[in-house]
C-alpha cells in the first residue's frame, strides 16, 4: 500500500536540543536532548511525574517549550500548532485513548487523513471533481489501512463498543493514517491485560517492519521495552539520568535508585 515510502532526507527524524518546560515554579523538563534517526525504535522511561508525557506534548506541538529547539526532519517546530507538526510527520497516541467515540471506526481514520487532503474550503463546499476524487482516495486508503490492521470488520462500529485492546490498535492505526515519519506511543500497554500486552508487542514490531516509520514510546511495562526497544532514555525530574540498551538501563545504579520501590522495573 501507499503507506510505505522511501525517505531521502538525511536529517535525523527528531532532534531535540536543550528542551526545558516550566509550569510556574515546576521544571517538568530540564535541558533534555535526544536524536532519533530514521527507522529507530526507541523508548523513554522514568518514574511517575518524571516529565515523559510533557516531552511528547512538546514534540507534538501541544506545548510550546520554555526553552530549546525541536527539529523534525530538519525543520524547527518553534511556534507551530499541533496540526502543523503533524504535517511535518509526527503522529501520536495518548495515555488515555482519545478516539472519536461518536464517529464510526472508518470515519475515525478518514477524518484523521484530512490534514493531507489536496483541496481547500472552496473545493469542499462546491463538491468539485477534485474534492470527490480525493474523498474516494481517502475512503479507499482508510479501508486498506483497516484491512491491514484486521479492523475492517469493525468499520461501521463505534469505537466505544470495541474491546479495549482493539481500541488501542485502532488509535495506532489512526495515527499511522497521516503517514508519519515519527510515531509517538504514550503508554500503549496501559490498561491492557497480559494477553493484549503480548499482542501489542507483536503489533508494534510488525508496524516497525511494515511501515517506514521511526517509533518512540513511553511505557511503564519494562518487559515491553525490553522486547521492543533498541535504545532507551531514562528521565527523572525532567533530566536524563541514563541511556542505552534495555539491559544497560535496567542495571544502571541511577535508574535503580530512581525506581526504588517501583515494582515495574
Ligand atoms: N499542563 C501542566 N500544568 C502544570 N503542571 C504540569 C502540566 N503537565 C504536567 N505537569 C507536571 O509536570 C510534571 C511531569 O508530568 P508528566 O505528565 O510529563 O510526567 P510523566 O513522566 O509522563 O508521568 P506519568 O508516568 O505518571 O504519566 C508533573 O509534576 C506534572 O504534574
Amino acid at each position: 500500500m501507499t503507506q510505505t515510502q522511501t525517505h531521502t532526507n538525511t536529517a535525523p527524524v527528531l532532534e531535540v536540543r536543550g528542551l526545558t518546560q516550566r509550569f510556574g515554579g515546576l521544571t517538568a523538563v530540564n535541558n533534555f536532548n535526544v536524536t532519533l534517526n530514521h527507522g529507530e525504535l526507541a523508548g523513554l522511561i522514568g518514574p511517575n511525574g518524571a516529565g515523559k508525557t510533557t516531552v511528547f506534548n512538546l514534540v507534538s506541538g501541544f506545548y510550546q517549550p520554555s526553552e530549546g529547539d525541536i527539529l523534525v526532519c530538519g525543520s524547527n517546530t518553534k511556534g507551530m500548532k499541533p496540526h502543523q507538526v503533524t504535517g511535518l510527520g509526527v503522529a501520536r497516541t495518548f495515555q488515555n485513548i482519545r478516539l472519536w467515540n461518536d464517529m464510526s471506526v472508518l470515519d475515525n481514520i478518514r477524518v484523521a487523513q484530512h490534514g493531507r487532503l489536496g483541496y481547500g474550503f472552496f473545493h469542499a463546499i462546491a463538491r468539485s471533481g477534485r474534492y470527490r476524487r480525493r474523498e474516494d482516495e481517502v475512503e479507499r486508503e482508510a479501508r486498506e489501512l483497516l484491512e491491514v490492521f484486521d479492523l475492517l470488520r469493525f468499520a461501521n462500529e463505534y469505537p466505544k463498543n470495541l474491546p479495549y485492546g482493539t481500541q488501542r490498535k485502532l488509535e495506532i492505526a489512526r495515527a499511522l493514517s497521516s503517514h508519519p515519519q515519527l510515531l509517538l506511543l504514550d503508554e500503549p500497554a496501559a490498561g491492557l491485560n497480559s494477553s493484549d500486552v503480548k499482542d501489542l508487542i507483536r503489533l508494534v514490531r510488525w508496524i516497525h517492519g511494515r511501515f517506514d516509520v521511526t517509533i518512540w514510546m513511553i511505557e511503564h511495562h519494562m518487559d515491553v521495552m525490553m522486547e521492543l526497544c533498541e535504545q532507551i532514555k531514562v528521565i527523572d525530574f525532567g533530566q536524563t539520568i541514563a541511556e542505552g540498551t534495555p539491559e544497560t538501563v535496567r542495571n544502571h545504579p541511577a535508574v535503580i535508585t530512581a525506581y526504588l520501590g517501583d515494582d515495574n522495573i
